[in-house]
């Protein structure tokens, strides 16, 4: 069986009763650390924190092992039981979803421990959560990589009158270029986007596009500052 266990947002202690339960009974607990970020961090003390709670070791499973090698854990969730912890909600991830739906085709069997997603804890900064329009992911410009798509939709959002939740970029374990180039992969160091990393992205596609989609307040904008 392969449990795939949220872990909510906080600390090691907004695991849920139904996830630890299961956490407690699986031979192997693997965790996912690229899409996501534990508050507490991935640091060796962050991970005996979670260790000591469950009472048994956790495999950091990197991008590498989840997008590569994800046959190594389903076929060890055929024979025996394995969780796969994940930061937020299993649902809040493609990649976590693709895993579900690999272990259904090969017959394995899964249960899903939901938890709470920076999807709908972005309700704490006050905006309704009914009036969000489409997710956004703002990745790293690079070089010769300046994508402006999701500058596009959150146009449409705010043509919408919807709010937009912008993700910003996590690159964790990600080969350089260069070492691709070679065939031998190196790792660049793990980068987490600044808010204002994004806003400097934001108002590059505005100068470049002359559109004002994001920088203009809304109308009522002013209002609500004086309220
Ligand atoms: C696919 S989403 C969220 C997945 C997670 N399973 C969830 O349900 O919350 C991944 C993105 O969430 C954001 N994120 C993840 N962990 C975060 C954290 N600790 N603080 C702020 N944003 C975070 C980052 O933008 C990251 O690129």
């Amino acid at each position: 069986m392969l449990f795939v266990v949220g872990l909510g947002l906080g600390d090691e202690k907004d695991i849920t009763l139904k996830g630890l339960e299961a956490v407690r009974r699986c031979d192997k607990v693997y965790m996912e650390a690229y899409t996501s970020l534990l508050s507490f961090g991935l640091s060796s003390d962050g991970l005996s924190t979670l260790e000591k709670l469950y009472g048994k070791p956790i495999t950091v499973a990197d991008r590498e092992m989840v997008e590569e090698k994800a046959d190594v854990f389903l076929s060890e969730a055929r024979e025996s039981d394995v969780a796969f912890l994940v930061v937020g909600d299993p649902f809040g991830a493609t990649t976590h979803t693709d895993l579900v739906v690999r272990a259904k085709k090969a017959g394995i069997d899964v249960r899903v421990v939901h938890n709470a997603s920076v999807m709908n804890a972005v309700g704490a900064c006050g905006l309704q959560l009914y009036r969000y329009g489409e997710t956004i992911s703002i990745p790293f410009f690079t070089e010769t990589w300046r994508p402006y798509s999701f500058y596009e939709k959150i146009k449409k959002n705010r043509d919408l009158g919807l709010h937009t939740l912008c993700l910003l970029d996590i690159r964790v374990k990600e080969p350089s270029l260069e070492s691709l180039c070679r065939g031998k992969k190196q790792y660049e160091p793990p980068r987490f986007m600044s808010i204002n990393t994004a806003i400097e992205q934001l108002l590059e596609v505005e100068e470049k596009s002359g559109e004002s989609g994001t920088s203009t307040p809304p109308d009522d904008f002013v209002l609500k500052q004086k309220e």
